[in-house]
């Protein structure tokens, strides 16, 4: 008998409670041996049936040595943290689904973990119940990885989904998203597109081998999306979606959240609802896109479960993941070059005379909206500055 603790009985540690029980027989197949939560780390006493492995003391599973695998799903990064410093020091594997964590702290749980000859893995901090990390690090190992990009937020693909689609209110779609689940504890870090921003951080450290600093990748979210913008981007064949890029810039690489335009024709334009999709651009093998359940219960345990099993089954140590500490060589994602859209209160002729040539997309009731050749983030700001901007938003391809 193989025994782990969960901690956190949130959404996605019931998740794990829930897969453990329900897949018991195809795991024990696959490990050999039955694999058993022993323990389960709360705040909070509930009723329900896990309520006789609980404790709200952490040494309980700390000085446990049958517990082998410890998952973290608390979230967050102070006391999360603290006991995943905690938990690998006692020598016990870490899994966990916690972005913030592995966006702001990964390089140096990674190194811990190695010190204490463990493994410390995280395949759901990233697309939910897509397998994603592992294939860019192992499958895509021959490549040099030049950029990967993709819908990172469920909640917010989910929220853009029903307005779109059903007419929803921001409001209500939001509260739907935190009902089923896919929702962070804050949803701020979903909608101001800082959930996504850690996760193209940790594919950003991942591809190219080096930390990407959350603080300094700007990170701009769906908050203050107008619906006539979609509208007009429609209209004009394209959708819009929430998107995190990273790319290698030379030595260098960039990395930023931001609302996009997308030609209805790439494939990620008709991704919806709690789904995510992620692009990932090596030199031999070209694009490779993974899609699935972005986040939610089942598909995200699923993924710590996995890693549970990856962990014991590759003991003492998976082969080496990881990055360098030093965050040098971040490039500010201002200088890469894209085409933009923007809707000016004003006229083609005020387009033209800030950008000359612009393909235009909509003129009504004395607003023009447009898209520009390519230009750089800086220059498409210095050319707007005497335009009265209403929207303005990145343009993928
Ligand atoms: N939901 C999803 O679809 C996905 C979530 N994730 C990530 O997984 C992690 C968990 O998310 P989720 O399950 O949704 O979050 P929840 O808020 O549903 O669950 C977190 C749980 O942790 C408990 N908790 C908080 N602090 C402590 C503590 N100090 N000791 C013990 N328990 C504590 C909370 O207890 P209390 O109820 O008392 O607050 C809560 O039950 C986050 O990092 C999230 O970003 C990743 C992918 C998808
Ligand atoms: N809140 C996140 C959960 C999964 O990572 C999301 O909506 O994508």
């Amino acid at each position: 008998m193989i025994q782990i603790a969960i901690m956190g009985l949130g959404t996605v540690g019931t998740g794990v409670a829930k897969v453990v029980a329900e897949n018991a027989r195809q795991i024990e197949r696959k490990l050999g041996e039955p694999l058993q939560v022993k323990t389960i780390l709360v705040r909070h006493f509930k009723d329900g049936p896990y309520r006789q492995l609980m404790t709200d003391d952490f040494t309980r599973i700390e000085e446990d040595d049958a517990i082998r695998v410890v998952v973290e799903t608390i979230g967050g990064v102070e006391a999360a943290y603290e006991y995943t410093k905690r938990a690998l020091n006692a020598g016990k594997h870490v899994v966990t689904a916690n972005k913030q964590l592995v966006a702001e702290k990964g390089c140096e749980l990674l190194a811990l973990a190695k010190k204490r000859g463990v493994n410390y893995l995280f395949e759901a901090s990233v697309g939910g119940g897509i397998p994603v990390l592992h294939p860019l690090t192992q499958c895509m190992a021959a490549n040099r990885i030049d950029e990967v990009y993709g819908i990172l937020n469920g909640t917010t693909n989910y929220i853009l989904t029903r307005m779109v689609r059903a007419g929803a209110t921001f409001a209500d779609a939001l509260r739907e998203a935190q009902e089923k689940g896919y929702a962070e504890a804050d949803p701020t870090a979903d909608v101001e597109g800082i959930d996504a921003g850690r996760k193209i951080c940790i594919l950003a450290d991942l591809a190219f081998g080096r930390q990407v600093d959350p603080a300094a990748v700007p990170m701009e979210g769906i908050s203050r999306l107008s619906l006539d913008d979609v509208r007009i981007a429609q209209r004009a064949g394209y959708r819009i979606k929430l998107l995190g890029r990273a790319l290698r810039l030379g030595s260098g690489r960039t990395a930023y959240v931001a609302p996009h335009l997308v030609p209805e024709d790439h494939p990620l334009a008709n991704v919806e609802d709690v789904f995510n999709a992620v692009v990932v651009k090596g030199n031999a093998t070209g694009e490779v896109m993974f899609y699935g359940r972005g986040a939610g219960e089942m598909p995200t345990a699923s993924a710590c479960v996995a890693d549970v099993m990856e962990a014991l089954q590759a003991s003492p140590r998976r082969e080496e993941i990881g990055w360098e500490a030093d965050p040098e060589g971040f490039v500010a994602p201002q200088t890469v070059p894209l085409r933009h859209y923007f809707r000016i209160r004003g006229s083609l002729a005020d387009a033209v005379g800030a950008f000359g040539q612009v393909e235009v997309l909509s003129e009504d009731s004395g607003m023009t909206a447009f898209l520009t050749e390519p230009v750089s983030g800086g220059e498409a700001a210095e050319k707007a500055a005497a335009l009265a901007v209403l929207a303005r938003l990145p343009v993928l391809g």
